[in-house]
């Protein structure tokens, strides 16, 4: 191995052109002081070592006698140190060296600096640029050379592996840590992440489907969002009217069929008597548009609710004003309160909300954010705590801290189980202790978009717990206004608000005439 070695080294100073071999490169590349060499796994176990006497399992017999020739052959005769720079010779370990310190200056530089290596230089060799390069006649002068002339035959194998040791660069490793350069190939642009590099103008991930610009919606007024919401009702009601009075005189069959019309939109049978009574007093043997019977129909009902339509009377002597919200499951109870709250702090009365709602946690949670949002205090108890209890308590606290309005949620309740009836008949009756007219207001919450059954629940509540005054939610949406119009007729209780929203500012105080109009399908 040392003389194939020796002579490959001192043939190295011939031009550039010729290549050199890879066994050279292979034989260079162990010498590095910087590399670590891979540790052959050692096939006896070190509990072996006493027992162990034989060659591993892969020795190998030829190689070995191979190198046993070698170590024994004649030495060869070298020449002198001076006799090599009169060669023109370069040892392989400066040139390496050299190269190596290149390839230090390339791996600082952009991976661009390393397109520049031209292709004609082989995997594993850099060229030398401009005065850098070595010309094969200039003096050299090498370390450790005159050594290795002086040397015995038999030193000379352990003298050049000193020189190697202490002035070759490794190569290869130091060109496979180059940025981009992927082994003997060209650069590539392969970062360390692993994701390319793309040139400007380009983009990796998938496509952004940047989102249509969504014109900002002009918020209605609520009479638009009432009208919004009685539309269902109102535009069926006048198409059919229309229908009905299309080049008809007003005659009793005509009548008959529009009391049906009018009471199957839950306005009631007295307000459908009163509407077609009018209609026939003004009109009757004439010819009858459906406009003129929409005008006089919104006319009727509004004389039916002006009545009704009050405002929410406080009596602020008694602080607190206690108001009691009851109703069934899902009416907007919770809602309206915090939309009361708002209104009334806002006007700067001291408010406090109580959490009679003890069997929903989420109940309970939903009213201490609305007091939080209008700036009320609060008082709640654990789930399933005795509402009653809960409502005692929360006078006194309201009392005590001088609030001018005490709120009670309650838990929804179906108007026909009398066990949540009873306990409803109960907090009315705790409230009355500490002030015999408390609670002062009930109101009860009515879903808009129920039909017939708020009738019953208006009459069951009324008088379990003595509801006087009515709250219309979710006008807003698919609702059934008509039978507000019912209700008013028969209970005459006062309709204090309408909720048209779920938002804080979406609670309007009733207006009669508006809330006609909008069922007639006319205009404010
Ligand atoms: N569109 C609309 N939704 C409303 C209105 N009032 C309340 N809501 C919604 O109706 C749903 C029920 O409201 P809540 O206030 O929780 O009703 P609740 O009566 O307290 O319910 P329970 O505690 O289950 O009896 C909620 O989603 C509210 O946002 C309104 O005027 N318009």
């Amino acid at each position: 191995m040392a003389l194939s070695f020796i002579k490959k080294v001192f043939t190295f100073g011939k031009p550039a052109e010729e290549p050199v071999p890879e066994s050279v490169e292979r034989e260079l590349e162990p010498r590095s002081r910087d590399e670590a060499l891979p540790i052959a796994e050692d096939p006896v176990l070190p509990e072996e070592m006493d027992t162990a006497g034989g060659p591993a399992a892969d020795f190998d017999q030829d190689t070995a006698e191979e190198h046993v020739a070698l170590d024994d052959a004649e030495p060869a005769i070298l020449p002198a140190p001076d006799q090599l720079s009169d060669m023109g010779v370069v040892p392989l370990s400066l040139l390496e060296a050299e190269a190596a310190a290149e390839v230090q200056t390339e791996i600082q530089a952009p991976v661009e600096t390393v397109a520049e290596i031209p292709p004609s230089v082989p995997p594993g060799h850099l060229p030398h640029k401009g005065g850098d390069r070595l010309e094969p006649d200039a003096p050299v002068s090498i370390e450790g050379a005159e050594e290795v002339a002086e040397a015995s035959p038999e030193e000379i194998s352990p003298k050049l592996d000193e020189i190697l040791d202490t002035s070759v660069q490794p190569i290869s490793p130091l060109v496979e840590e180059m940025p981009g350069r992927a082994e003997g190939g060209s650069p590539t642009a392969e970062p360390e992440t692993g994701s390319p590099i793309l040139p400007k103008g380009f983009a990796t991930g998938p496509k952004v489907v940047e989102p249509e610009p969504v014109a900002p919606q002009p918020k209605l007024s609520w009479f638009q969002r009432l009208r919004n919401g009685l539309a269902r009702t109102s535009s069926q009601l006048t198409g059919q009217i229309a229908a009905l009075f299309t080049k008809r005189k007003l005659d009793d069959e005509t009548l008959q069929d529009l009391e049906d019309l009018l009471i199957q939109a839950d306005l009631g049978v007295e307000t459908a008597l009163r509407v077609t009574d009018t209609l026939a007093s003004e009109r009757y043997g004439k010819d009858v548009t459906g406009e003129d019977v929409s005008r006089i129909m919104a006319s009727e009902i509004a004389k039916v609710l002006k009545p009704v339509a009050k405002p929410l009377q406080l009596d602020l002597s008694h602080k607190p004003h206690v108001i009691l919200v009851v109703g069934v499951n899902g009416t907007g109870k919770t809602t309206t309160i915090g939309k009361l709250a708002a209104k009334l702090s806002g006007a700067g009365l001291k408010v406090m909300l109580a959490a009679g709602d003890t069997f929903r946690a989420a109940a309970i949670e939903q009213l201490k954010i609305w007091a939080e949002r209008t700036n009320s205090e609060f008082i709640g108890t654990k789930l399933g705590a005795d509402a009653a209890g809960l409502a005692y308590d929360a006078f006194e606290q309201a009392k005590a801290k001088k609030c001018d309005v005490l709120i009670v949620d309650t838990a929804g309740r179906l108007q026909n189980k009398a066990e949540l009836m009873a306990e409803l008949e109960k907090i009315v009756r705790v409230l009355g202790k500490l002030d015999p007219d408390a609670p002062h207001t009930v109101l009860q919450t009515l879903d808009a978009t129920t039909g017939q059954n708020a009738l019953s629940q208006v009459e069951i509540f009324r008088n379990v717990a003595g509801v006087n005054g009515l709250i219309m939610t979710k006008l807003d949406g698919t609702a059934r206004g008509g039978i507000l119009v019912a209700i008013s007729a028969k209970h005459k209780l006062p309709v204090y608000f309408i909720g048209v929203g779920e938002g804080v500012d979406d609670l309007e105080p009733f207006e009669a005439e508006d809330f006609a109009h909008a069922i007639a399908g006319l205009g404010q």
